[in-house]
């Protein structure tokens, strides 16, 4: 197995607020990763620390082995940390296909300024990225008129477009319906296997974190208070104690 990332007893703080406190963890290629916790958790401050958006207050962040602690965003997304966002990312104007190739350009650092949009820069290969996450047929439409959760899955596409080893997703369901969920982070799951990408992804829909992820990490007050299996973070005592009465421990 392959690491891609490698988290060692990371730490912020604001003020007097310790958000994270010496967590440490790793993440294989095509391995889906879940990180929770309850709000205040520290999850949010985690994931700017791994790309680039914090710079930790001590600990190290490695991708395949290189030091990337504290680098800026844009280096940590050029080194293959892939982002997709709460608030949707596209240009509502531009179509599917578009918002598609313009993640393709920037990836292959064309200058935007250069760019026309010419149907043919990287129409191929943005089809075939459409295509793996079911959006060929919309190729054509706007953005700005998607059903929410198709909307999804072409941010997923402009994701992909960058070619990340590893891909951040920070609460990627928020807002869709139950199925929905589900569907979008199979259809992630199925990617990062097929492409050896480790996805690390917050969530608070247990269903969609226990049918979902390879594996756990639970934070609770900026600490690292279980890892493991579904299976085995879900009979933890300590989560359970933390979740008490949100839905894990019949969930
Ligand atoms: N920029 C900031 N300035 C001051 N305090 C902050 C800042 N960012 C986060 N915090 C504090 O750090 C702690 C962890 O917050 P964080 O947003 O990382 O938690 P979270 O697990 O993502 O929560 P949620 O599930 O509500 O999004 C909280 O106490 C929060 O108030």
């Amino acid at each position: 197995m392959t690491t891609i990332l490698d988290v060692e007893r990371i730490e912020k703080s604001f003020g007097g607020v310790r958000a994270v406190q010496g967590v440490s963890f790793s993440i294989e290629a095509g391995e889906m990763l879940a990180l929770i916790g309850p709000n205040g958790a520290g999850k949010s401050t985690c994931f700017n620390m791994l790309n680039g958006q914090l710079r930790p207050d001590a600990g190290r962040v490695r991708l395949l082995g290189q030091d990337i602690t504290g680098l800026a965003p844009r280096r940590v997304w050029r080194l293959g940390v892939g982002r997709t966002f709460q608030i949707t990312a596209t240009f509502g104007s531009m179509t599917v296909r578009e918002n598609v190739q313009v993640a393709l350009l920037s990836h292959a650092h064309r200058l935007l300024r250069f760019w026309r949009p010419a149907p043919e820069h990287f129409a191929d290969e943005a089809d075939a990225l459409l295509a793996r996450v079911g959006m060929a047929e919309q190729a054509e439409r706007a953005c700005g008129v998607l059903a929410y959760g198709d909307l999804k899955r072409v941010e997923l596409a402009i994701a992909l477009a960058n070619a990340p080893r590893l891909l951040l997703m920070d609460e990627p369901t928020a807002g869709m319906a139950p199925r929905e969920r589900v569907a979008l982070m199979a259809l992630t799951r199925d990617i990062a296997r097929e492409q050896g990408i480790a996805v690390l992804f917050t969530e608070h829909d247990m269903d969609v974190v226990f049918a979902q992820a390879d594996r756990i990490i639970v934070l609770d007050r900026g600490r690292l208070i279980a890892e493991g299996s579904p299976a085995a973070v879900r009979a933890n005592p300590e989560v359970q104690a933390v979740y008490l009465g949100a839905g894990l421990v019949h969930g």
